[in-house]
Order: structure tokens, then sequence, then C-alpha cells
């Protein structure tokens, strides 16, 4: 099935339209939604086992997509993994975010903050993969800091930890892909909604691609020009490649 993608000005479009006065979804409507799909996701990839690591680090962003990654820790650690979740710059825009923290709390779940040593979990014999949940598809490149230290740092151990990235891989341009040749490779990549155009520049090969955030109906995803992915039952993820 040939990759059907939006532009970031399209999808921008179609979230204020989703949460705007008629349709009327809230942010953390779509948040937990996009959230529990990438925690689906993860969780198809890397069934849990009692024997096996279960260990994920969770990293997230300033912004909503940051926000997806604080939701999907909760829904790991309800299924049984160990997240663990670095969140060195916090929004403070709207309450709900300390609101998802004190959720994780709750659920006995770390939340490290600038300082702590993150690092420590990229060790691949104890973690089984990192949910990359820095940045969505409001990135404007260049990376600041502190994100392009933890970049340079997820470059480097994604030889054996497996990156799951939300929505769009961390660092690479939205539309294009990845901007230059030491962008991170995910392993998985989880699009909300529907894939912004910097998909169609994965390697199937080193990446297995599925589409999450299941909420729209079939009129208005092919009034934005994209057939409705063909999700079964109830499941909150699709695999595309
Ligand atoms: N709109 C929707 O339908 C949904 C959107 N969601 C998530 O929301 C994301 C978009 O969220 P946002 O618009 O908050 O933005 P992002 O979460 O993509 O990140 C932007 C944030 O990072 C900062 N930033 C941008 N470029 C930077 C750079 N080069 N260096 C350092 N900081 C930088 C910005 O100040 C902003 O705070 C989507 O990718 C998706 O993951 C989901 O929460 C729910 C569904
Ligand atoms: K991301």
């Amino acid at each position: 099935m040939a990759l059907r993608t939006i532009s970031s000005q399209l999808a921008a479009q179609l979230d204020k339209e989703l949460m705007g006065p008629e349709v009327g979804f809230t942010l953390e409507q779509l948040m937990e939604l996009a959230g529990l799909s990438v925690a689906q996701a993860v969780v198809k990839e890397f069934p849990y086992s009692e024997t096996r690591k279960s260990q994920v680090l969770v990293i997230a962003g300033p912004g909503n997509n940051g926000g997806d990654g604080l939701v999907c820790a909760r829904h790991l650690a309800l299924s049984g993994f160990q997240p663990v979740v670095y969140y060195p710059k916090r929004t403070t825009k709207t309450p709900f975010y300390a609101q998802l923290v004190n959720q994780l709390k709750f659920f006995k779940v770390p939340v490290l903050g600038a300082g702590d040593n993150w690092a420590q979990y990229l060790d691949h014999t104890k973690t089984l993969c990192v949910v990359d949940a820095i940045f969505g598809f409001s990135f404007k490149p260049p990376v600041r800091e502190p994100f392009g230290s933890i970049l340079q740092q997820l470059r480097h151990a994604q030889q054996n930890l497996p990156i799951v990235s939300v929505d769009i891989p961390t660092g690479w341009d939205v539309d294009e892909g990845p901007a230059d040749s030491d962008c991170i490779i995910p392993s998985v990549l989880v699009s909300l909604t529907v894939p912004k155009p910097c998909a169609a520049k994965i390697d199937t090969c080193e990446t297995h691609h599925y589409v999450g955030g299941r909420f729209i109906p079939r009129d208005f995803a092919l009034k934005y020009g994209f057939e409705p992915f063909p999700y079964e039952n109830l499941d909150q993820v699709l695999r595309l490649h």
C-alpha cells in the first residue's frame, strides 16, 4: 500500500479542527489515545516476558510529543514493564502536565529531571528500548540544548538499544526527513493520526512503521485526502511496514 502522508501544515490544520468547537476533542483526550497507541506498539514489538528485561527509558520533550511519552509510560507500567521517564524540560503551559507527572508518581514510575543521571538507563543489558517522545511535528532545527547532547547519546546507544519514535523521529525535518547523516534511526516509528512526509524517508528494513492515534472517522480522513487505516477490532495501532 503506497504510504499516504499529509504535510505538517495540513496535520496542524487537522488538529485544529479536531480540537475546534464543532468536534470538541480536548488535547488531553487525544494525548491519552496517542500515548496508549505508542504503548501498544511497544508491547507488540517487545512482548513482555517474565524472563526478559522489561525496563523502558521514556525521554519526554517540552511539548505535546513529550506529553504522549508521559502517557505512554503510564500504560507501559500498567502492562508490567518498568518504565523510567527522563523529563529534563517541563512545560508549565498548563497544569495538565503536572498531573501527568503526578500519575506517574502514583504508578511508582521514576521521573528524572535535569541533572539526574539518566544516561545509566541507556544500558542495553538492562533496558529493552527507548521511547523518543522529545519532539514531534513542531520541531524546528537546529536542536537546542539539552536536546542536542541527548540526541548525541541516543545516536551512540542506538546500535544496541532500539529507539521507538513518537510521531516524528526527533531531529528529522518533519517534511524532508533526516537533515543530515548523524540523525537517529528509530527501530520503530509510530506515526500519530496519519504519517507525516518524513515517514516516507524511513528504510523499512531498519524501521517498523505503525500508525496510531486512532480518533478520526472515515469521512474526516477522506476529507483530508487519505484512506482511513484498516485497524483491527479496537486495536489502537496498525503496522504499516
Ligand atoms: N495534534 C494532535 O492530533 C496530537 C498531537 N500530539 C502530539 O503533539 C505533537 C506536537 O506537539 P507540539 O506542537 O507541542 O510540539 P512538539 O512536542 O513537537 O515540540 C515542540 C516543543 O519543542 C520546542 N522546540 C521546537 N524546536 C526545538 C529545537 N530545535 N530545540 C529545542 N526545543 C525545540 C518548542 O518550543 C515546543 O515546546 C505531535 O507530534 C504529537 O506527538 C498528541 O499529543 C495528541 C494528538
Ligand atoms: K519524537
